[in-house]
Formats: C-alpha cells, structure tokens, sequence
C-alpha cells in the first residue's frame, strides 16, 4: 500500500512545526525519518495518522485522500507504535496485544481462536512471550515498548508508523525488532520509523528522510543522506562513517580528537 504526502504542513496552535513535506512511503520500503530532537517528527507521525490537522497539502492512502477512508478501514490498514508512555490501566500484556486484533473483529464479536494465535506468536516471536499475563502497569519501560510493538504487529497492518521503536530497549531486543521490520517489508509492509541512532538507519532503511528546520533538508539512499557532512551540520559532531571491514555493514563512530 502507499501512502502519498504531497506539501503537508502542520503544528500546535500558532506555531508550525513541519512545512511544505512531500514524501511517497512505497510499498515493501522502510522509510527513516531522522533529524534532531524537538525538530517534528513525532508531528509529522501524528499528522499521517490525522491526529493533529494538516494546516496545508494532502495524503493520499493508495491514490485515494486520506479523509475518505472511514476510520475503521484506517486503523485496518494503518498502524502506529507510540513511543513509550506511562501506563494507566492494568490490562495484561495478551490484552494490551490482542487490542490491536481489534479493527478485524466484528463490531459485538469478540476476539477468536486467530486472534488469540497470532497474539500468542507475536510476542513469542518479539521474545516476550513470558510477558503474557504480566499487567502492563508492572513492567519496565521497554517490555511496554515491545508490547507496543507487538500490539501494532498483532493488527497485521499494510502500514507500520513507529515513533523511535528501539529507543529503549536492551540490544538484543533493538536488534530482533530491526530484524523484524526488514522481515514485513520483505512481506509488502510499508514502514515508517524515527531513530536517533544512524547505525539503525544504516541497518534497515531503504530511504532516510532527514528532518531539519521544518522540512525534509533530504530524502534518499542512507549512504548519500547520512553524511559526515550533514551529521556535522544537524549536531555540530564530527564523525567518521564506514563500513565494517569482512561485512556490508555501514557504521557511525565518533571521530577522536587529536
Ligand atoms: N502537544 C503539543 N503542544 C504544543 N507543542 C508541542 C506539542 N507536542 C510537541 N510540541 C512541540 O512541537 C515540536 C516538535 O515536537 P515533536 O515531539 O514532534 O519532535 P520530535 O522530532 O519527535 O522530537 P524527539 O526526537 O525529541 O522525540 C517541539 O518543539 C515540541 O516542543
């Protein structure tokens, strides 16, 4: 499925935070979004979901404008992982996960025997099986970040929007959530996600969005859009990027000062 941002602008209030941001999300392509704190991205994933209003342009969901889908069909099509965030009700983390069965469930019905199976191999699958009948109130801020994420796989989405997924989590769980978005793409997902990290970015994005003063300062391959250059010029740090010798893995390190 693919989702069309054509010149979007939007903020808070009198404020704009993102401006004339135009980007196609294809499918079976991991798009990252990448730019400094504060700088709109959680905004502009906000915006796509129609959860702060567009001040200008338009979204498109597969060649028809966003509004014209209901919101069931939306929230069928379309899911979000939030970053991490306090937790105010005691569901169990199977609840919390079997939730995002929700939109391919019958209005009065309850969840089936498919929803509770893909549930229970999702969060075998994301290594929290053990989780299952925790309450979502009692555990770590990173077993929560990985429930979210599998909440939003459990709805088996066409689009995956996450919000700094690997943020706080531990690196064997950063790495088997990274895995696994390479995995849906591969499956025709299409995926958008945020990261302070470019060696995520170097690891799963197909195309870097780089967010900076407002609007997307460059969209393209990681290797032409994660630059010593630009990394200089978002942070003002200089870093020396390249790839790991025996490996095709591109990494960012800090440069020493001599
Ligand atoms: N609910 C809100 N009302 C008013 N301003 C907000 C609100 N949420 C965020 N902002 C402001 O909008 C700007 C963009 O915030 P946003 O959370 O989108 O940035 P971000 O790029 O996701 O940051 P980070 O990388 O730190 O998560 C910031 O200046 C922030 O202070």
């Amino acid at each position: 499925m693919r989702l069309e941002i054509d010149r979007i602008a939007f903020g808070y209030g009198s404020r704009l935070v993102g401006q004339d941001i135009s980007f196609t999300l294809e499918e079976n392509e991991v798009l990252v979004l990448f730019g400094p704190n504060g700088v709109g991205k959680t905004t502009l994933f906000k915006s796509l979901l129609g959860l702060v209003p567009l001040r200008a342009g338009s979204i498109r969901l597969d060649g028809q404008p966003i509004g014209s889908w209901s919101g069931r069909e939306r929230a069928s099509r379309i899911a979000y992982v939030p970053q991490a965030h306090a937790a105010l009700f005691p569901f169990t983390v199977e609840d919390l996960v079997l939730m995002g069965r929700a939109p391919h469930v019958g209005m009065f019905a309850t969840p089936g025997r498919r929803d509770r199976d893909i549930t229970a191999a999702t969060l075998e699958r994301l290594g929290i099986g053990h989780l299952a009948g925790r309450a979502y109130t009692e555990i770590s801020g990173g077993e929560r970040q990985i429930a979210l994420i599998a909440r939003a796989l459990a709805q088996e989405p066409s689009i995956l929007v996450m919000d700094e997924p690997t943020a706080s989590l531990d690196y064997g769980h950063q790495m088997r959530v990274l895995d696994r978005v390479r995995e849906l793409a591969g499956e025709g997902v299409s995926i958008v996600l945020s990261t302070h990290n470019p060696d995520h970015a170097f690891q799963v994005a197909d195309r870097v969005a780089l967010v900076f003063q407002s609007r997307l300062a460059a969209l393209g391959l990681p290797e032409a859009v994660l630059t010593a250059e630009a990394l200089k010029q978002l942070y003002d740090i200089d870093v020396v990027i390249g790839m790991l010798a025996g490996s095709n893995a591109r990494l960012c390190a800090p440069r020493n000062k001599t």
